[in-house]
């Protein structure tokens, strides 16, 4: 970030302009201004993603949502970018940095149900709305008898679908959570029903590199923004999902917990798209040197290793479940 006179200027912080965006950007923004980062503006940047209605897996997958945000930052035309962790290609962008990831939300799918119904209560051959394959894969493997319908829109759209056509649909709570609307939570789906998608429930704060090591007011307020649990355990699973070979549409879901004596514990599960079959794996790793890094080593070295030895647990989760036939089962790279 540009400073003149010794006076720092003013953090342009872009956003989306869906109420989901707006919401988490300003929260973001707002934690970083009280962190000591100094005044900020949000910069309003409009994105294929908002802008086309077909279908997610028809868009070209990953990052619809992502390259306008990036742009202006690589453009200068702000300087720190919030995004959806989930909706970050696993693809590192030159020149930028994830600088910062907050304290993740309760990363669970929600069941929105009309009549207060659970998953284990819908009627026979209810009518469920998700637009992505993980999560239809899982309904289905759960509730075979059930009617899954694809559907898209912003978080609104999907609720009032429920009042209009459907008995259900599922969507993340934590975006739920940040919109004020947990009143249509009818059931927080169990992990081993419902596993999340890699880095659900995140928040990637993105800036260019240079500003995220210039010992900076912004930089020290991203660092005290940074929770480095939910930064090693979002790590790990995004790890997983770029050594599959897999985007945020895939039949994949993972979650990561950095648990007592900080052992990273990673569970992962890949599906048929049907939802007929599944592989589901669990591994764990103690983080040496604990989460922080020694006392007395070099900090930012000792998190280096901390950092890569949670992404080598994701690698590895990956080549357990690509030897016992991953790929072929979900069609990942198809
Ligand atoms: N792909 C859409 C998307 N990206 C991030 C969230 C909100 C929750 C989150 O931060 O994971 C959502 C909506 C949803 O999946 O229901």
């Amino acid at each position: 970030m540009a400073e003149t006179g010794g006076m720092p200027q003013t953090v342009r912080v872009g956003t989306r302009a869906s109420a989901l965006a707006l919401t988490q950007t300003g929260h973001v923004a707002d934690a970083l201004t009280a962190l000591g980062g100094g005044e900020h503006e949000l910069v309003r940047v409009r994105t294929d993603g908002d802008r086309l209605t077909g279908s997610l897996a028809s868009l070209g997958g990953t990052g619809v949502f992502v390259t306008a945000l990036r742009d202006a930052l690589l453009e200068g035309r702000c300087d720190v970018a919030v995004h959806s962790f989930k909706d970050l290609p696993t693809a590192v962008s030159p020149g930028l940095v994830v600088a910062a990831v907050p304290v993740r939300e309760d990363p669970r799918d929600a069941l929105c149900a009309r009549d207060g119904r659970t998953l284990a209560t819908l009627p026979r051959g209810a009518s469920v709305g998700t637009g992505s394959p993980r999560r239809a894969a899982q309904l289905r493997a759960a509730r075979p008898d059930l009617e899954v319908v694809d559907i898209r829109g912003n978080v609104d759209t999907r609720l009032k679908r429920i009042e209009a056509d459907l008995d259900a649909v599922v969507l993340a709570r934590a975006g739920l959570a940040r919109l004020g609307r947990l009143d249509a939570v009818t059931e927080a789906l169990p992990f081993d029903v419902m596993t999340p998608a890699c880095a659900q429930g995140a928040l990637a704060v993105e800036v260019r590199a240079e500003d995220a090591a210039a010992g900076t007011p912004l930089a020290r307020a991203l660092a005290a923004l940074d929770h480095r649990p939910t930064h090693l355990a979002v790590l790990a699973e995004r790890a997983l999902l770029s050594r599959l070979e897999a985007g945020c549409a895939a039949p994949v879901g993972a979650h990561a917990h950095l648990g007592a004596d900080d052992v990273l514990t990673l569970e992962a599960v890949v599906l048929r798209v049907d939802g007929t079959a599944a592989l589901r794996r669990t591994a764990s790793t103690t983080l040496a040197g604990g989460v922080a890094g020694p006392d007395g080593a070099d900090p930012a070295a000792a998190a280096g290793r901390t950092a890569l030895a949670a992404a080598a647990l994701g690698t590895r989760l990956a080549e357990d479940l690509l030897a016992a036939g991953a790929a072929d089962l979900a069609e990942l790279g198809a």
